[in-house]
């Protein structure tokens, strides 16, 4: 039997190696063919105008040589979905500009459940770094130190938990200092593919207690504490040991995610990105956001395969899923998707309304959308 016939979709990606390695699974392949949409791989060492034809360049490449390529391909092929823009993603690149989007989204009064960030100011001089007064800056130990820059280098990961005013010296800025929140050792990660929300538990760092700050030493490095290692990644228990079960913690209510995903997707101009929320044991039911990632590890997530190749479904044949409300229709019918099928439609609300229906959304809808061109 032959392919059926009709119209294919070309979609190329263009990836480091490490996430082509991770995303374009064979399992990607297969679901996206069957949907007539054929992955086809960007050859990086030659001009991307040269290649092609796409319907969609889907990408994750840093620097402004690949800017301009992609600049110039669009140009000349401007029906050519690109998949997202360099300017939009640029945003994640510094995390002051990261976390600024986050503030600026428009929030309804509601009693039960709020979300923000955690207080931040950016050092840029680093002789001026010893001689923070942290309490002038509105801030108090323990702190973390991040690197401004969030360019997808190892560097830009390296992290360190600062208790006292000795660990403030050994930093290297340009750096952002975050109040470091307790929040039970648990994080959020929550994956967006357009429309499409799902929220995961992972480890993270544990609370501090204030009273022992004095007898820590100044600092402690940390990297990518919620991810895993390479090791862990080719176990069978993959999925297993990243949703963190620890039977206790439960996950913010899915419809307040939910609006927090939208109004970032819109604010943003992004269909592909996560967010890292903590829940602030100060407070309870305040959910602070800590980080955002373009392109994150979507292959960790399950079924993944489907909501990736649904959502590309979506794109090339409506230009825009953010012109639409939640398809259910849209879903396939094999076990996996009606899974999936059953995190969309849970996605709105506790009960089973849809998010952009659900009368008690903590946020304002923005009107605005960004085009998914370049
Ligand atoms: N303000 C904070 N309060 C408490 N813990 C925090 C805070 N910020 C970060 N963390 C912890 O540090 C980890 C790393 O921070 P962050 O997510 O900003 O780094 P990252 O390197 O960008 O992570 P990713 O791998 O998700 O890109 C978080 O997963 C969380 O465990
Ligand atoms: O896309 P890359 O491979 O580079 O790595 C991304 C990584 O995904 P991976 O675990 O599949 O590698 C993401 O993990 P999850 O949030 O999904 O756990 C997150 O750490 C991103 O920040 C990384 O992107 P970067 O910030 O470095 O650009
Ligand atoms: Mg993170
Ligand atoms: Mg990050």
């Amino acid at each position: 039997m032959g392919e059926p016939m009709g119209r294919r979709f070309a979609v190329g990606y263009a990836l480091a190696s490490k996430k082509q390695a991770s995303f374009i699974q064979i399992s990607l392949i297969n679901v996206a063919k069957e949907k007539s949409i054929d992955l086809i791989k960007i050859d990086l060492e030659k001009p991307l105008i040269e290649q092609g034809p796409f319907d969609l360049v889907l990408h994750k490449i840093y620097g402004a040589e690949w800017r301009k390529q992609l600049a110039e391909y669009s140009a000349v092929n401007p029906n050519v979905l690109i998949i997202d823009s360099p300017d939009a993603i640029e945003r994640l690149h510094n995390r002051i500009s990261m976390l600024q989007v986050v503030t600026e989204l428009n929030v309804v009064q509601c009693d039960t459940v709020s979300f923000g960030i955690p207080k931040q100011i950016a050092v840029y001089d680093a002789r001026a770094v010893g001689e923070l007064n942290l309490e002038r800056e509105g801030l108090k130990f323990p702190v973390i130190a991040k690197p401004l820059v969030a360019d997808g280098s190892a560097k830009s990961h390296k992290m360190s938990l600062v208790y006292n005013r000795d660990g403030l010296s050994k930093l290297k800025p340009p750096i952002v200092l975050q109040e470091f929140v307790n929040h039970g050792g648990v994080i959020f990660k929550v994956y967006v593919v357009g429309e499409y929300v799902k929220c995961v538990k992972r480890k993270s760092l544990p609370d501090v207690n204030e009273e022992n700050l004095g007898s820590l030493k100044c600092s402690m490095s940390f990297s990518q504490v919620s991810n895993l290692n390479n090791m862990e990644r080719c176990q069978d228990t993959y999925y297993k040991m990243m949703d963190l079960d620890d039977g206790k913690t439960e996950i913010p209510p899915m419809n307040f995610l939910v609006d927090i995903a939208r109004g970032l997707r819109r604010a943003m101009g992004l269909h592909l990105f996560n967010f890292d929320v903590i829940r602030d044991t100060r407070i309870g039911n305040r959910y602070l956001v800590i980080d955002i990632n373009y392109f994150p590890g979507y292959a960790k997530m399950p079924c993944y395969e489907h909501v990736l190749t649904d959502f590309f479904w979506d794109v090339l044949n409506d230009g825009n899923t953010d012109k639409k409300d939640v398809n259910l229709d849209g879903l396939k019918q094999s076990s996996c998707e009606q899974e999936v099928r059953m995190l969309v439609s849970n996605a709105g609300c506790d009960e089973d309304n849809g998010a952009s229906k659900h009368p008690m959304s903590p946020l304002k809808r923005e009107e605005n959308e960004n085009p998914i061109q370049v």
